[in-house]
């Protein structure tokens, strides 16, 4: 090598160009290595460093003189010519697809060993099956440019550097394909630069098109790069969205959590961390050995699965917490449909809205059991106002209610009604003899039996201190009056228990009809009166009902 370098230099106008390609280069690298967060930045900054190395190693090759020490430089460029496109395609991977952790050193190391081994062949050029036998200078003058003949491991080296850079183009075609509006167009761009070093190389090959007498290809590298690094600059997709995006999900007070295919966290944002209390082995953790959040997450991602509509609500104790799990997938679109690459979790505290929730659920069904004693208080008053407390059949007051309700529904049916008045007799008489407590006894035993007289519809009600009025819907007269002989029979019959003994007791009936004795209660009321009185005067203990005449 020192014989190379002392071997006698030539300046030129190419050297120049090769130099301040090569400070471009490195300015680039320099700029983006002080870029924070983005995608394959670490690589990126290597790959400029193989370029600076192969533009290097050209512009020394076309500096010195003789011949063999071309063939030398041109050999020691192979580590920047082999690296570049293996490099190129890792950065476009890790670009496109976002992957913001730097590769180890053990991958650089095993993606230098291609570079490495190409270096060496070319050097050693055992059987002279790198350079061919024909690989001579242009002429005879000084300085003047090799030409070489490419052996069969320069082609195996060659198949090693294309597969990179097809793999290159594939990657930032399918980015293209995969995204939308700006960011397909931010890719369609990179699709045309990659394209550029492919161009030029096979133009070389083929054509064989050289600049300044050099293989066009690390120039176009060189030329990709600074276009790359323009494109990126200009968009600023870069080192804006990408960081703002990252920034954003940072900063969200929301834990978010990215789960891939295989079930394992791949990011996870500030706050999830925090929640979980996970330490820094995270990334790559199963989701279901998550601390804290793990079991309980995938049991109600599971739920969602089996077609579960309850919403999915995940519940910390000590201190409590509620979140509302959101699930989404993230799927890429393939030829056989589509194809699940994970999923976005995403958990929204809730804990206040499902605090008040529970508050106001409680409160309301507070209310709601208020409300239903109220009604029934309110139920049990009214009832209680309508109903004699001694007997507790239904007064006077509910017996208009009741006789509208029972005279429309008879109206449309064509039925009369009968109404009977019954008194007991003398029973001033029995309180005076036997005391008012047992004139109590008396007025609830003839409740009872006047109440099981009654049939379907009928209703009997207390109104006076012991007159009571059977409203008999559907009864005609003579059917009535039949029925309440046979009350007024069995009553004189049939002793009453009362507190002092067996008593017996009779009453007196006075019976009236709608509609052939009247229309409004009031009405029916007064001939039942009437005929009551006549019952009376007859000598009690009988039932009466007076013709039109008799009135
Ligand atoms: N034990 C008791 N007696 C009552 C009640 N309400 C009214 N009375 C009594 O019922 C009696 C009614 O007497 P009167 O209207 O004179 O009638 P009577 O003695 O049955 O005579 P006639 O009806 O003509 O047979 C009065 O003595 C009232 O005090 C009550 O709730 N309990």
């Amino acid at each position: 090598m020192n014989v190379c370098v002392q071997s006698g230099w030539l300046f030129s106008l190419p050297l120049a160009l090769i130099g301040a390609v090569s400070a471009g280069v490195l300015l680039v690298a320099l700029w983006v290595a002080r870029q924070p967060y983005f995608s394959g930045r670490s690589t990126f900054v290597v790959l400029h460093a193989a370029m600076l190395w192969w533009l290097l190693a050209v512009g020394v090759e076309l500096g010195v003189q003789g011949a063999s020490c071309k063939v030398f430089w041109a050999s020691m460029a192979w580590p920047g010519i082999a690296a570049v496109p293996s490099l190129w395609a890792v950065f476009l991977w890790q670009y496109v697809n976002s992957i913001r952790t730097p590769l180890r050193p053990a991958a650089y190391l095993l993606l230098g060993v291609g570079p490495l081994v190409a270096c060496v062949l070319a050097i050693v050029n055992p059987g002279q099956l790198f350079y061919g036998p024909l690989t001579a200078p242009l002429n005879d003058l000084p300085g003047a440019p090799v030409i070489y003949q490419h052996g069969p491991l320069f082609n195996a080296v060659a198949i090693y550097v294309y597969l990179f850079m097809l793999f290159s183009l594939a990657v930032v075609l399918r980015g293209a394909l995969a995204s939308q509006g700006l960011h397909r167009r931010h890719y369609l761009a990179f699709v045309l630069v990659t394209c550029v070093p492919w161009l030029a190389n096979a133009g070389h090959l083929l054509y064989g098109w050289s600049l300044f007498g050099f293989d066009p290809t690390p120039f176009s590298f060189a030329f990709t790069l600074v276009a790359f690094t323009l494109l990126i600059t200009a968009v600023r997709l870069f080192d804006l969205v990408p960081v703002a995006r990252h920034l954003l999900l940072e900063e969200l007070p929301d834990p978010v959590l990215v789960v891939d295919a295989q079930g394992r966290v791949v990011e996870a944002n500030r706050a999830a961390l925090q929640l979980s209390g996970a330490g820094d082995d995270w990334q790559g953790r199963a989701l279901r050995d998550w601390p804290l959040l793990g079991g309980e997450l995938q049991r109600l991602l599971a739920q969602g699965a089996a077609g579960d509509d309850r919403e999915p609500l995940l519940t910390l104790a000590a201190p409590l917490r509620h979140f509302e799990l959101r699930a989404r997938n993230i799927e890429r679109q393939t030829r056989s449909g589509p194809l699940s690459l994970g999923c976005m979790l995403y958990l929204r505290d809730v804990t206040q809205r499902h605090l008040s929730e529970l508050q106001l659920g409680e409160a309301l069904a507070l209310s709601e059991e208020r409300l239903r004693t109220i009604s029934s208080l309110h139920g049990q008053l009214q009832e209680l106002a309508l109903r004699d407390p001694l007997t507790g059949l239904y007064n006077r007051r509910h017996l208009d209610e009741y006789f509208v309700r029972e005279q429309a529904r008879c109206l449309r049916e064509d039925k009369p009604i009968a109404l009977a008045l019954v008194d007991l007799d003398h029973f001033k008489l029995l309180n005076d003899e036997h005391g008012h407590l047992t004139g109590d006894d008396v007025l609830r035993e003839l409740s009872r039996r006047l109440t099981d007289s009654l049939r379907g519809s009928d209703a009997v009600f207390r109104i006076g201190g012991e007159e009571f009025l059977l409203v008999l819907p559907g009864a005609e007269a003579e059917e009535a009056y039949r029925r309440l002989a046979q009350i007024c029979q069995q009553l004189a019959q049939v002793p009453m228990a009362t507190r002092v003994g067996n008593l017996v007791v009779t009453l007196s009936a006075g019976l009236s009809h709608w509609p052939a004795q009247g229309a409004a209660l009031d009405g029916l009321l007064q001939v039942a009166d009437a005929a009551l009185y006549e019952a009376k005067h007859r000598g009690r203990n009988q039932v009466c009902m007076l013709q039109p005449t008799e009135r």
